[in-house]
């Protein structure tokens, strides 16, 4: 007998004592939001939404029509929602609050409405990725601080890929499950339950177009895998780059491999391109419920702690030996004053 999304969050609800009922009801709702945003995208060459909506984010980077359409169902969709304290996205400089009154014990929510979304136009995978934390002050309204918890404060991450299949992944803290969209009823299948990364893997993704831009122990890294059976890895990898991080990272949770977004010396005042609170934290936590490993090359991800909405971090996650490989390759090289480099950058950042 298949189990559907409401079925599992009841059973997983009744089980928990860690999470009140509210916070299930509030994933629910997540889920239903992104089920219309994969009708929104599905139907999107018909009804003329494709293509770029002529401005740009908050990040300065150009926004697509169904970056804006994703936001604005994802917002209409939690607005009303009791749990809900404050929501933050990719999309909007600034945290919006919800409309319900300020009781203790309710949650802020942060997305990126639609990753990879440069992938719509050419009909390739795009996704929704989500982080829920617990809202720390509970009778004033939410503020912006609220949010800068570190991701191993995180109570829920997940994601949604529409891609030939719609699926929901996500975890609350005791595994990683996926959950397919049947079409025809609307119901989330879980499918694949307890999903499990191998701890190594003959496969790494990352934009190599950018290789001349990487700190050294990243060019040895991918140097090493491309260098194959000749090399002192002695043995042949492959290389996937869908330049959508949920498809990259689903890839991975189904079978393995290490994807890599790292620090980018163009990008020195960026401190590399994946934001931390709505993508690199709930990836971090869907991978390691899942047994593998996410790092910056230097600590834990879920271990930063925040001091800006939108700040960004460099990521490499995966399988666990490959991860740890890259750690090491990083804790060879000697960083000039790391602790002074890091805090200039992150206030050249803030400012
Ligand atoms: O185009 P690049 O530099 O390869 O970057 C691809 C990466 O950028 C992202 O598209 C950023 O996500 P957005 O589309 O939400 O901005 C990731 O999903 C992906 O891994
Ligand atoms: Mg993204
Ligand atoms: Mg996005």
């Amino acid at each position: 007998m298949s189990i559907n999304l409401s079925t599992f969050i009841a059973t997983e609800c009744a089980s928990d004592d860690r999470h009140p009922v509210a916070l299930y009801q509030l994933i629910h709702q997540v889920a239903m939001c992104c089920r219309d945003i994969a009708a929104a995208v599905d139907r999107s060459a018909l009804v003329g939404t494709t293509g770029s909506a002529g401005v740009d984010n908050v990040q300065g980077e150009e926004q697509k029509k169904l970056d804006i359409i994703a936001n604005d169902l994802m917002m209409e969709g939690t607005q009303t929602h009791t749990a809900l304290a404050a929501v933050a996205s990719e999309e909007m400089a600034r945290i919006s609050r919800t409309s319900q009154e300020r009781t203790a014990g309710q949650y802020l929510l942060l997305f990126d409405p639609l990753d990879g979304s440069s992938n719509v136009d050419i009909n390739a995978p795009v996704g929704t990725i989500f982080s829920i934390l617990k809202c720390p002050s509970a009778r004033a309204p939410a503020t912006e601080a609220d949010f800068l918890q570190p991701g191993s404060e995180q109570v829920c991450a997940g994601y949604a890929i529409y891609g030939p299949a719609t699926m929901l992944v996500l975890t609350t803290g005791d595994g990683t499950h996926g959950f397919t969209l049947e079409r025809d009823s609307g119901e989330f299948v879980l499918t694949h339950p307890r999903m499990s990364i191998p701890a190594r893997t003959r496969e790494f993704a990352i934009n190599t177009a950018n290789t001349r831009h990487w700190e050294s122990p990243v060019k040895r890294y991918v140097q090493e895998c491309m260098a194959g059976t000749n090399g002192p890895r002695q043995q042949d990898f492959n290389m996937r780059w869908v330049a959508a991080m949920v498809a990259d990272v689903h890839r991975i949770l189904l079978r393995g491999g290490v994807f890599l977004y790292p620090q980018d010396a163009r990008e020195v005042s960026r401190f590399g391109k994946l934001r931390l609170l709505y993508e690199a934290n709930p990836m971090s936590m869907l991978v390691e419920q899942a047994g593998g490993m996410s790092s910056t090359g230097q600590q834990r991800v879920l271990e930063i702690q925040p001091h800006a909405l939108h700040q960004r971090t460099p990521v490499m996650l995966g399988s666990r030996e490959e991860v740890e490989r890259l750690e090491n390759y990083h804790h060879h090289v000697r960083r000039p004053l790391p602790d002074l480099v890091d805090a200039l950058r992150n206030l050249w950042t803030e400012y």
